[in-house]
């Protein structure tokens, strides 16, 4: 299988800060993997991310998307190639959702044909009804709503990658268990490399194909949520597993 996203030996420290935000951060991730980024406040969870899309760059060390350094890629260019997803969601509220989704595709050039048909695919796979949500702006919305959109809108142009920054950390448990499942389906339909950043254990455990534990800017285990509540790492990760809910942990069947 390809390797879709590479960290090597990236180190990032703050001004002003006297701690590594990342330190030694080795990692290879493989092409339609989806990797849930679990941690503390403060471990580093978002700026990892944002070093993906180099809204932050590295003190040292290099990263590579499917084998090319993104140091040697322009900014612009390698953000359109990425999906990214925020928590406060980010549409623009003077623009219908239509327009909001379409406003990669549109920077792209595609005609307007192509993006309404691909805007009727986005509604499907995320579950809402094009004819009824197209023409409303985001304010007309619940925040499920937008956060769906949201994700229609980071996927509109097929991005190999998804960088997802705790974009459910806003929403209801209900309606965040909704879109946990969508989510699960939109990966295994899409089968694109998702990196989604929570600070919900039961959400990484249940959502990740692999988990990356991080603290204090280091990676403590990346590997499947089996595994890791087999074989935590250190007393770090187990105290994270001892404090999560039941919900994933202790089932009828004994497992996740
Ligand atoms: N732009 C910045 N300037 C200075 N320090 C920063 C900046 N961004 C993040 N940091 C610091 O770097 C460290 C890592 O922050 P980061 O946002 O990556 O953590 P996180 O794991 O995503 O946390 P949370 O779960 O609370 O969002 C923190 O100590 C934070 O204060």
């Amino acid at each position: 299988m390809n390797i879709a996203a590479e960290f090597i030996h990236i180190n990032k420290q703050f001004k002003g800060s006297n701690y590594m935000a990342l330190d030694e951060v080795n990692l290879s991730i493989r092409e339609g993997e989806l990797v849930t980024i679990l941690g503390t406040s403060g471990c580093g969870k978002t700026t990892l991310l944002k070093l993906v899309n180099r809204i932050y760059e590295p003190d040292s060390g290099e990263i590579r998307l499917f084998g090319q350094n993104i140091q040697e890629m322009d900014p612009v260019k390698l953000r359109r190639s990425i999906g990214y997803v925020i928590q406060q969601v980010g549409l623009f509220p003077h623009m219908t959702i239509y327009h909001n989704i379409a406003t990669v595709p549109k920077i792209l050039g595609w005609d307007k044909e192509k993006i309404r048909k691909r805007e009727e695919e986005l509604f499907r796979l995320v579950n809402l009804d094009y004819k009824e949500f197209k023409d409303r702006y985001p304010s007309q919305l619940s925040g499920g709503q937008q956060q769906r959109i949201g994700l229609a809108r980071a996927l509109a142009a097929d991005p190999s990658l998804m960088l997802l920054d705790e974009p459910f950390g806003a929403i209801d448990a209900i309606n965040r268990e909704k879109l946990q499942d969508e989510l699960l389906r939109i990966h295994e339909a899409s089968q694109k490399t998702f990196l989604f950043v929570t600070h919900d254990i039961n959400e990484a455990f249940k959502l990740g194909t692999r988990v990356l534990i991080m603290d204090k800017g280091q990676v403590k285990q990346f590997d499947t949520p089996e595994a890791i509540i087999k074989n935590p790492a250190d007393e770090f990760v187990e105290s994270l597993i001892r404090s999560a809910s039941k919900q994933y942990f202790i089932t009828d069947g004994g497992g996740i």
